[in-house]
């Protein structure tokens, strides 16, 4: 039998992912070991092969078939626009991303002004301002602590994740407009949906099950 192949994206989803895979029955023990420099981890009894990459690549993984299966947070997937399935949503790691920047930017945005929008979310981003918003903005890429672009004059507003709004809250900023819910999803690769059908089907319907039941 083929082994079938999970990735899962590092960091604060991981834990949280294992967790409802270890309900459905698909478990590595091995893979719980933080302290562990061992990039794949094996469960010979299920044929079963895990590893953990970082959240961006996990669907270029599973796009490419490196991994029949991924799990993944939505804005990771909107964002990569990779050729894959989308089959479970597993209501964990719920946030949104959102418009955000301080209250005297609302009105830049109503009045569709061009502005300088800061995001690790340059797709999302474009999508939203491009598309549906049909307002031209600066998109200026970062990687991390977005709050700050706004705070020091980089961009007028910022494009990011918003969960509790403490950060928002703490640094001055707030939600201005909303673009989508956000949460983990299982994700297939396309061929080996048709090649492995039925294992891959049950182990939907077994995600399906627990994440319905949390
Ligand atoms: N408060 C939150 N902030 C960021 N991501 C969240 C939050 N709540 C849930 N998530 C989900 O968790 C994923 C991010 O996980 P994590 O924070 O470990 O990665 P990251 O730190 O953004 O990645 P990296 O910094 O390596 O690019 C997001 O893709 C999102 O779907
Ligand atoms: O609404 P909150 O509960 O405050 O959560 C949102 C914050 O958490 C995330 O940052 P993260 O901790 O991943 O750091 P980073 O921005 O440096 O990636 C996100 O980018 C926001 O900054």
């Amino acid at each position: 039998m083929k082994y079938i192949t999970f990735a899962l994206a590092k960091g604060r989803l991981a834990k949280k992912a294992m967790s409802m895979l270890e309900e459905t029955g698909i478990t590595c023990e091995e893979m719980k070991d933080d302290s562990s420099r061992k990039l794949i981890f094996v469960n010979e009894e299920l044929k079963l092969k895990f590893f953990l990459a970082k959240a961006t690549d996990v669907p270029t993984y599973v796009e490419y078939g490196a991994a029949d299966i991924g799990i993944v947070g939505k804005d990771t997937i909107l964002e990569e626009g990779r050729k894959l399935y989308e089959v479970v949503d597993l209501g964990i790691g719920k946030c949104r991303i959102c418009v955000a920047g301080p209250a005297s930017a609302r009105e830049l945005l109503q009045h569709h002004e061009l502005i300088r929008v800061a995001t690790k979310y340059p797709n999302i981003a474009k999508d939203y301002f491009y598309n549906k918003k049909h307002q031209t903005v600066e998109i200026i890429k970062l990687n991390g602590s977005i709050e700050l672009a706004p705070i020091v004059g980089l961009s007028e507003v910022i494009v990011d994740i918003v969960e509790t709004g403490s950060t928002l809250r703490e640094n001055g900023l707030e939600v201005l407009e909303e673009i989508c819910g956000l949460s983990a999803r299982m994700v297939v690769n396309q061929v080996s949906m048709k090649m492995e059908q039925e294992r891959i089907g049950r182990i939907i319907e077994a995600l399906r099950l627990v994440s319905r039941n949390r």
